[in-house]
């Protein structure tokens, strides 16, 4: 029955999350009922790509990143909502259960069961667990058609060099391959360092720590590649402190720029810089989004040696910042590289890696890898090494996976079969994926009225709401922390035994990087990914790239009816603390438009704060937007009424459990198109216009012109031939066929005529 579904072995409900140390047996205990050749082989020898002798060193416990987060904490806005949703959950439950009460005592036969005794019910169930058959990893991938070239270009550098028996392009170098035996005192790492190591707990060097610090150190630019939880910050961080020890500043300016995606990993980024640098005399600044404006400029203005960002936020302060800029950058780190060069960020960092030195190193860092990185590689980089440890898409080397079907036209079971895992088989240290902000919200309130303790994260939270449930979760107080992508990357918990994905993610980079939110430096972790009819695809490919086994786990239909028909009762409950949250804030709005009307009473025309620049105009701003949500509907809209449709109900009435679940996936496949889309693409260098100003770092602070912008070098490195072509302007042909050309006198003008100077 399950064979259809591709999956090569099936875990009945019940079964729960392995012990840490007891990985090597239990991966024993759970083998696939037939694995196919390629994964018996790799069995045998371990996993090439990852090297399955490494261990991580064991954290000595002492130590606490505590003290290297307090100045990022001392920079939250302190103000605080009236109530915090937990504390609205919990009223609402308090008042469902007094009714409750009333109500069994009034009438003692037939009265709906207390909230707990719910529960235990449902708990009661366990043992009715279905079995199910299996299919296997042959028949899963038998109508799989191969990878894609994608996979070809970035697959493991071992494979890329056997296949085609030559460095991949747009490398100058590889590197891969790495000196096993290396530790990290053999890596001329200077004493501070080598202590601050020692006092962190690091025994030996990871792979991708072995491979990259050599090469970091020499000063070359490099593109590396290794799977999630495996150590590639402090990979890119202890070349680049040793070569600030190396060669000392002559001038108080920043020399390194790191760049991340999201506001937490920068935090993140920041406290183990500050960790790995404690003995040194090396600072470090943090500018990301929703902390303190104010700190921050004075901070930076300082000039500390590294600088770890945001894009948005940094180019808020490269227009806002007076003396702050980029011209002395001497090492560009990208982490989560691909994401940050993808379209979201296209345009910032556009702006950023323009106002950025020419002479510098860059480093470009993620578990996955996207064409644009490829692109960026090979426009911007000089001879850049690639250092691909791990193929693209691995996820980590002591995941598990597993998926629970959804059968056709029963989408609307996901809440209840998410609710039933989180109460009956992963109670604690799980994070659950939804697509919308919506979701999130949503899943929270429902588990917190079934008694869970839950906590969210999301776009739609203050930054000092985002960090207090980051918090929350490391420090135990909740068990579930329920987030969207933004979570998704880089954030190191410790101790997150399971991952849940309420829909199949984007696509399977953003898999790779939820799921590897578990099973990091060398431990065991879970993945469980619900999967419908639609999504089936990615679960094929998944499937198709697997070291380990897949498995099924089946939930019994009736433990589903039963969860179902908790949330069906629930949905008053929801909607009260909906409602009690929409009172709140409205309140909180006229209190706020009240205050700022004094505000403008009392202040003076001069008094007013200047309006902050961007490197926008807000029209192009807007533009820019407005373009990226229409090519997104457009796509999504071609020839699918039904969608369009769906869209135009949905935001007007209350959905229904199917139609949020549709609603979650269609969002992923929206995204997913869009990069299908912008992949198909050919891709063109960007030839700039001989007449088209550049401005540069130092010109734009009124200093003496600037070497090279990144766009000098594109013309130079890659695009000649473009550049050529432009030079030589549109063929005649070209202008013809667009109608530039003019007929004279009964004849086209000669080709000559139409060519630039
Ligand atoms: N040599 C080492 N020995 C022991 N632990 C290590 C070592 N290097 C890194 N770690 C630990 O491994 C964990 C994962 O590291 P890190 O966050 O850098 O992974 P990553 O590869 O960047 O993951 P992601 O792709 O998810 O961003 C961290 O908790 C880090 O402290």
């Amino acid at each position: 029955m399950l064979s259809d579904f591709d999956l090569i072995g099936t875990i009945q409900d019940e079964a729960d999350v392995p012990e840490e140390n007891e990985s090597e047996s239990d991966a024993e205990e759970e083998q696939p009922i037939v694995l196919n050749k390629e994964k018996r082989a790799l069995k045998g020898r371990g996993n090439s790509d990852f090297n399955v002798d490494f261990e991580f060193g064991e954290r000595d416990g002492l130590y606490s990143e505590d003290w290297a987060m307090a100045d990022v904490m001392a920079q939250l806005k302190k103000r605080k909502a009236p109530t915090t949703l937990d504390e609205k959950i919990e009223k609402v439950r308090k008042k469902r259960k007094i009714e409750e009460r009333a109500q069994k005592e009034g009438t003692k036969t037939g009265a709906p069961l207390a909230e707990e005794e719910r529960e235990d019910e449902v708990d009661d169930e366990d043992s009715d667990d279905a079995k199910d058959e299996v299919g296997d990893k042959e028949t899963a991938d038998g109508d799989d058609d191969g990878g894609s070239d994608e996979e070809d270009e970035f697959s493991s550098g071992d494979e890329v060099l056997k296949k085609a028996g030559k460095q991949p392009e747009a490398f100058f170098e590889d590197a891969s391959q790495y000196d096993e035996s290396l530790t990290f005192q053999d890596m001329n790492l200077s004493r501070p360092l080598l202590k601050a190591i020692t006092t962190m707990g690091f025994r030996q060097p990871t792979p991708i720590q072995k491979a990259c610090v050599p090469v970091g150190l020499l000063g070359k630019d490099v593109c590396a590649c290794a799977a999630t939880g495996t150590g590639k910050t402090a990979a890119f961080m202890l070349p680049v402190l040793e070569r600030l020890l190396y060669k000392p500043r002559e001038t108080q300016v920043t020399r390194v720029l790191v760049l991340v995606p999201t506001r937490e990993l920068g935090i993140q980024v920041h406290s183990v810089t500050r960790q790995l640098g404690q003995f040194t005399n090396i600072t470090c600044c943090l500018a990301v989004g929703g902390l303190d404006l104010k700190s921050q400029e004075a901070a930076l203005r300082a000039g500390p040696d590294i600088l770890i960002a945001t894009p948005g936020r940094l180019i808020d302060h490269l227009h806002n910042t007076p003396s702050f800029e980029l011209s002395q950058i001497e090492i560009l780190i990208l982490d989560e590289a691909d994401r940050m060069l993808d379209e979201y960020f296209e345009e910032q960092m556009k702006e950023i890696i323009r106002l950025c030195s020419y002479q510098r190193q860059t480093m470009l860092f993620s578990a996955t890898m996207s064409e644009e990185v490829k692109d960026l590689a090979s426009v911007s980089l000089k001879q850049p090494v690639r250092i691909f440890v791990n193929s693209n898409t691995d996820v980590a080397p002591y995941l598990r996976q597993e998926f629970v079907r959804i059968r056709p036209a029963k989408e609307g079971d996901r809440e209840a079969i998410v609710a039933a895992l989180l109460t009956r088989t992963f109670q604690d240290h799980v994070m659950l994926f939804t697509q919308t902000k919506k979701q999130a919200h949503r899943m929270h309130i429902l588990l917190g009225l079934m008694g869970l303790k839950v906590g969210e994260l999301h776009g739609n939270l203050s930054q000092t709401q985002r960090l207090e449930s980051l918090r929350r979760f490391k420090d135990e107080q909740i068990d579930i922390l329920v987030a969207t992508d933004v979570a998704a990357r880089g954030l190191d918990i410790e101790g997150v035994k399971t991952v849940i994905n309420f829909t199949m993610p984007n696509t399977l980079k953003h898999y790779v990087h939820r799921v590897g939110r578990t099973a990091r430096a060398g431990k065991v972790g879970r993945s469980v990914s619900l999967v419908g009819e639609s999504e089936r695809k990615m679960l094929k490919e998944i499937v198709r790239k697997a070291k380990m086994p897949v498995k099924a786990r089946v939930l019994p239909q009736e433990v589903i009816l039963k969860f179902r028909d908790l949330i069906e009762k629930l949905e008053k409950d929801i909607y009260a603390v909906l409602r009690l949250e929409k009172e709140e804030k409205e309140m909180a709005q006229s209190e706020a438009k009240i205050s700022s009307a004094q505000k403008r009473l009392t202040q003076k025309a001069d008094e007013k704060p200047l309006a902050r620049t961007w490197f926008q105009t807000r029209e192009e701003r807007k533009k820019e937007r407005m373009s990226k949500a229409l090519q997104d509907f457009d796509l999504a809209l071609r020839g699918k009424k039904k969608r369009a449709q769906f869209l135009n109900e949905g935001k007007k009435k209350v959905l229904s459990a199917e139609e949020r679940a549709q609603f979650e996936i269609l969002k992923s496949q929206m995204y997913a198109e869009r990069v299908a889309k912008r992949d198909r693409k050919p891709k063109r260098a960007r030839a700039v216009p001989e007449d088209e100003p550049r401005e540069t770092a130092t010109t734009k602070k009124g200093g003496k012109p600037a070497k090279k912008s990144v766009f000098d070098r594109e013309l130079t490195n890659v695009s000649k031939k473009a550049l050529k072509q432009y030079r030589a302007g549109p063929s005649f042909e070209d202008r013809k066929r667009l109608g530039h050309v003019h007929k004279k006198g009964g004849r086209f003008k000669s080709k000559a005529k139409f060519r630039r100077k």
